[in-house]
């Protein structure tokens, strides 16, 4: 077994080990604060469906009881704070929860009492959704809660999740009307403790697109999508929040989180269709629109250690033919050089050779406990019941390879941007290989995107990232000290097989990037 030098940093691995068949593990967990509503539409219902949609379990205290359905809000009743308070007690006493996710809170004893539980317990990530008025024009929560959420609430979230409208209430009556309004309320919100304010751009007048706008405290996103037509969008608010809220339980960032979250809410509402509840104007999203696609569920990951992606070989049978040694050979001396996982790309091969040399390196790999991947040829890895595929953007789409494959192979995917990289992650990939970082000669016809797309790519994804192109021992040390926390490792064809020595070619490289680990600061965030 190999002896690694060092692990990259991986946020989510308490959450990769959350669906292991081998024992039991820590199931990332949400709870939510926040009003039933009847019909199931929004509120906790929503909440609850959205969580175990996205693989995360979700406690709850109701803060209302409200009778609602399609039509509207035809009563609530609001509990005394001490039974919210029970409540919670009762959930965190026991339970352990990654993040609170609080919605309609109707009275400021109630918001006092969430408050003092979130600081009794050292919660570690809050996502405030500032209900106030349902889709149906009820309201909720009334003026009266604004002074305790803006003072006492607010400054404990990490992420606060308003519409236009809440957002404008919020910050006392300011229009918010255009994207300009979203960002400057949203930095004003921000003002008041949150760490991250998410202004919602729904009701964005005289815009294709929908827009909300994220603000950190230094800069703004504007996160954009398709509006899609459908009467279903009751508890569309509640849904993202609480989306938000299962993706930071399952280790991501703010930023990556919302983006999954939104990608989530389009999908959920693009199938609502399929569904029809109830007869009044606000049908209720399809939340478990993914129940007949179970590779999308989150553990898909289970088995995929991310660390090993330290150092990805990636085969090249051209440069191998021409050192004169056969695919599974340079596989081993890969290994014993220190490789961490194997990709055997074969570009010129028929499937029957392809087959062949995958099985050789196949049982090589397992001698050594080292991952082995083929590339884009998803039947070849059925065939020779390989570890997992390696897939470009023009491959087999990720979504069917993983409905081909199921959970327990590691799928991974070229992506170039942000985008690619989220859609990645809702398919069903385990990793994102992101390249070419420098110019190189192994793959004709690559656009270049240097260090800095290599870390706008990181910072944002969801998934963990392997660097690929043109890397050396001449540039590793420059590539792991640009410091994406999302980093896990690079990925090399020409450093490593296009050379006399493959065993000495890996040492050399790993020796580099364990000496940049050491020397430099990189080490403190890989590790
Ligand atoms: C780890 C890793 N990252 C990226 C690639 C490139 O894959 P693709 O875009 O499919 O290009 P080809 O390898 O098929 O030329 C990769 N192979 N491995
Ligand atoms: C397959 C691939 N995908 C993006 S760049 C690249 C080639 C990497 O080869 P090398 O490590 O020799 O630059």
């Amino acid at each position: 077994m190999l002896n690694l030098a060092c692990s990259f940093r991986f946020k989510s691995v308490t959450a990769t080990a959350a669906f292991s068949t081998d024992s039991p593990a820590h199931v990332p967990c949400v709870l939510t604060i926040a009003g039933s509503d009847s019909g199931a539409g929004a509120g906790i219902q929503a909440d609850i469906k959205a969580c175990a949609a996205r693989g995360v379990y979700c406690c709850s205290a109701i803060t209302s009881v409200t009778a609602q359905n399609t039509i509207g809000v035809q009563g609530i009743s609001t509990l005394p704070a001490a039974f919210v308070e029970q409540q919670i007690n009762s959930v965190l006493d026991d339970i352990h929860v990654d993040v609170v996710k609080t919605g309609m809170l109707a009275s400021p004893e109630i918001i006092q009492s969430v408050c003092s539980r979130i600081k009794h317990y050292s919660i570690g990530s809050l996502v405030v959704d500032p209900v106030m008025v349902s889709t149906s024009g009820h309201e909720l929560s009334g003026p009266s809660i604004l002074d305790r959420l803006r003072k006492a609430l607010l400054p404990l979230a990490t992420i606060v999740t308003p519409n236009m409208s809440e957002a404008s209430v919020l910050a006392d009556g300011k229009p918010v009307n255009t994207v300009l309004d979203m960002r400057e309320v949203a930095a004003e919100i921000h003002r008041m403790g949150p760490r991250y304010v998410l202004v919602k751009g729904g009701h964005l007048k005289n815009s294709h697109d929908l827009v909300d706008v994220l603000y950190d405290g230094s800069g703004w996103h504007e996160l954009r999508g398709s509006r899609i037509k459908t009467r279903s969008t009751h508890g569309t608010g509640c849904t993202l929040a609480a989306s938000i809220a299962a993706e930071l339980a399952k280790g991501l960032d703010v930023l990556p989180a919302v983006m999954a979250a939104k990608e989530y809410v389009a999908k959920a509402l693009e199938h609502s269709s399929s569904i029809k509840i109830g007869g009044g104007a606000q049908g209720p999203m399809n939340h478990f629109f993914q129940l007949a696609d179970w590779g999308k569920l989150s553990s898909r990951q289970c088995r995929f250690d991310p660390r090993k992606l330290f150092l990805y070989a990636v085969t090249d049978s051209g440069m191998n033919k021409r050192w004169d040694r056969s695919t599974p050979a340079a596989v081993e001396q890969a290994i014993q050089g220190g490789a961490t996982i194997i990709q055997i790309r074969e570009k010129e091969a028929e499937t029957l050779e392809f087959i062949e040399i995958a099985e050789a390196s196949l049982a090589i790999g397992r001698k050594y406990g080292v991952p082995v991947l083929i590339n884009d040829r998803v039947d070849v890895a059925v065939a020779c019941n390989a570890d997992g595929v390696h897939l470009g953007q023009t491959d087999m789409p990720v979504r069917l390879a993983r409905s081909i494959l199921g959970p327990g192979k590691i799928i991974g995917t070229s992506c170039k941007t942000v985008e690619q990289a989220v859609k990645a992650y809702e398919d069903g990939a385990d990793y994102i290989g992101c390249g070419g970082v420098y110019p190189t000669t192994t793959k004709k016809k690559n656009k270049t995107i240097g260090l800095d797309g290599l870390r706008l790519l990181c910072e944002a994804s969801p998934l963990p990232v392997v660097a690929i192109g043109g890397i050396s021992a001449a540039n590793v040390e420059e590539v792991m000290n640009s410091r994406p926390a999302m980093l896990h490792g690079v990925a090399v064809v020409s450093t490593l097989f296009d050379q006399s020595d493959v065993g000495q070619a890996t040492r050399d490289l790993r020796a580099s990037m364990t000496a940049a680990l050491s020397e430099s600061t990189a080490g403190k965030v890989f590790s």
